[in-house]
């Protein structure tokens, strides 16, 4: 022992120990030190002194808090700036707090922050580095522009027939998981997966799957390791926008061979079988083999436009040449950008009807007066659903409260100046990371009267406590918000209808309330899940 202590010692005192320690040294004054006074030097307000490597998420990152928390902690603290200073890791991330430069941000100056920090190689990560949410500048505005005819309201209407089918299916199943006395209690996030699985392979693959049933489907197994953002992978996700290049140089994918390797086959088998026997079904493959034919056409009236003009846009459409790789990374948004958040929306709002009995009373009334007049459930039509008022705004009021995406992402593209409130001001440069906390805008008291009630209600026309619309920030901002809104709210909201026509939600012995959230995941979700009570609706009803 003693030997090798002053093996270990003279190794330290050698000149070759020296320089070791001297370079270690050096590094972590210019990666740790230097980098944590990047806020101090340009007079941003910020928490200091940010956890060495992990910067203000450690608390995330040890699993002590929620991301939500942290930032929402962080937001109030600096109620009197219009942005603060944030260390994701040891990058230095702006945190925009103010509304008015949120819209400036997304909306007016969005030419300057025109792309999400992720960066991806294609070639690495070849199915969510072709991804909408991962591409950038031109190469973003060009797909966008192809995509968005796909998901106008005319495209959802035509995949709602696919959605109320399955929907009346799975119906047909949990009734089966009833007990005699008419009850089951049920985690609503395994039960939504499953729902938003076969819902997602039938709309955006075009493949007939029951998760209720075949509990062990590649699609449903793969599809949760896809979206799976805790522990491990949620930090991945995190390393990915915070050191791109270290992640790449590291050879890290974000998402395993074998997961690209199944998606890509399923999805170039089914566009071979539909052109071999001339096969039309209206779901997104469908849609996606019309765009890479170009033949995808906005229909009248429908606004699709991509913000910002500029290079990449309408003309460039003709010249895009598509792999089957793009096309696979297309349908595999609907995973990861659908899956898991309306998995999550649905499990928090089937929660809050089962806490707030009167909320579901009086959606109860408008789903049973609505399925009255058209004659029953599986008569339902997306236009119909979307007269339903107040449906809309129970989905609305639980994306507020719950929102799946605690925040939002821009890197700043060219020059910009943020000013804050004292008149402050504060040079961006390309490549700056900003954050929009939109969990903590949206229970901002200022914005959103009595933040942590339930209350539909504030979304009424009439409302005491009208809504800034530009503060619902749960599909995002701008241009570059979620392409796929349409989608989600149209199946959520087609999935309570079914649910609300036959079972009663109801707090259980194992539904944790006041919700705490899981700490270790990045998308919100339950602690201790979402556990809620079925109970049959009277036969007749049903
Ligand atoms: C409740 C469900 C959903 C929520 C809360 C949600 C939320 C979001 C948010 C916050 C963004 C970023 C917006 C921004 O930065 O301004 C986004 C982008 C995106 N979402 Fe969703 N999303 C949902 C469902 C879906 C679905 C069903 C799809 C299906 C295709 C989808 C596809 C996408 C895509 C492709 C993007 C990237 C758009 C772009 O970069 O141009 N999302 N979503």
């Amino acid at each position: 022992m003693a030997t090798m202590l002053g093996g270990l010692v003279s190794g330290l005192l050698s000149l070759e120990g020296a320089l070791a320690v001297s370079v270690a040294a050096l590094l972590y004054y210019y990666l740790v030190v230097r980098a944590t006074r990047y806020f101090a030097e340009r007079g941003v307000p910020y928490v200091a002194p940010p956890v060495a490597l992990l910067g203000n998420g450690a608390d995330f990152m040890t699993r002590k808090r929620h991301i939500t928390d942290v930032l929402g902690d962080m937001y109030r603290r600096f109620e009197r700036h219009r942005f603060f200073g944030y260390f994701d890791f040891l990058s230095p991330i702006y945190v925009v707090r103010d509304l008015e430069l949120v819209k400036q941000i997304c909306i007016k100056d969005f030419d300057h922050f025109l792309n999400h920090r992720i960066q991806l190689d294609e070639n690495h990560d070849p199915l969510f580095g072709r991804a909408l949410f991962a591409m950038r500048d031109t190469r973003w505005r060009t797909m966008r522009t192809i995509l968005s005819p796909a998901f106008t309201g005319s495209k959802m209407r035509l995949m709602f027939g696919l959605i109320t089918t399955y929907c009346a299916a799975a119906v047909r199943t949990i009734r089966t998981e009833m007990g005699a006395d008419g009850c089951a209690e049920l985690e609503m996030k395994e039960l939504f997966r499953r729902f938003g699985n076969d819902i997602v392979a039938t709309c955006a693959f075009g493949i007939e799957i029951n998760s209720f049933r075949d509990r062990a489907n590649a699609f449903f197994t793969l599809g949760k390791e896809l979206t799976n953002l805790e522990g491990f992978q949620g930090v991945k996700f995190l390393a990915f926008s915070s050191f791109p290049r270290v992640m790449r140089a590291l050879r890290l994918r974000l998402f395993s061979a074998k997961m690209t390797s199944f998606f890509r086959h399923v999805v170039m088998d089914t566009i071979a079988q539909r052109e071999q026997r001339g096969i039309v079904r209206h779901d997104m493959i469908n849609l996606l083999m019309e765009a890479r034919k170009q033949e995808l056409r906005v229909d009248e009236n429908e606004n699709v436009e991509v913000g910002g003009g500029g290079a990449g846009g309408a003309d460039k459409k003709r010249t895009v040449d598509w792999t089957d790789d793009d096309v696979t990374a297309q349908c595999t948004v609907f995973f990861f950008g659908g899956y898991d958040t309306v998995s999550t929306l649905s499990a928090f709002m089937a929660h809050e009807l089962a806490v707030n009995p009167d909320v579901q009373e009086r959606l109860r009334d408008e789903i049973d007066r609505v399925r009255a007049s058209i004659g029953g459930a599986e008569k339902l039509t997306y236009e119909t659903m979307q007269s339903m008022r107040y449906l809309d705004m129970v989905a609305n009021e639980t994306l507020r409260k719950w929102t799946p995406a605690p925040f939002l992402d821009r890197t700043c593209s060219k020059p910009y100046v943020l000013e804050d409130a004292d008149g402050r001001k504060v040079q961006l440069r390309k490549g700056d990371g900003v954050w929009i906390p939109a969990a903590a805008i949206m229970r901002d008291p200022l914005l959103f009267p009595e933040p942590d009630r339930f209350w539909p209600e504030r979304f009424a026309p009439d409302s005491p406590a009208p809504v800034d619309t530009a503060a619902m920030l749960a599909f995002g901002l701008g241009p570059r918000n979620c392409i796929g809104s349409r989608f989600a709210l149209m199946e959520t909201k087609a999935v309570f209808f079914f649910l609300l026509t036959h079972f009663r939600l109801e707090a259980g012995p194992r539904t944790q309330h006041p919700i705490q959230l899981k700490k270790a995941s990045l998308a919100p979700s339950a602690e201790k899940g979402f556990w809620i009570r079925f109970r049959l609706r009277d036969a007749q009803r049903a």
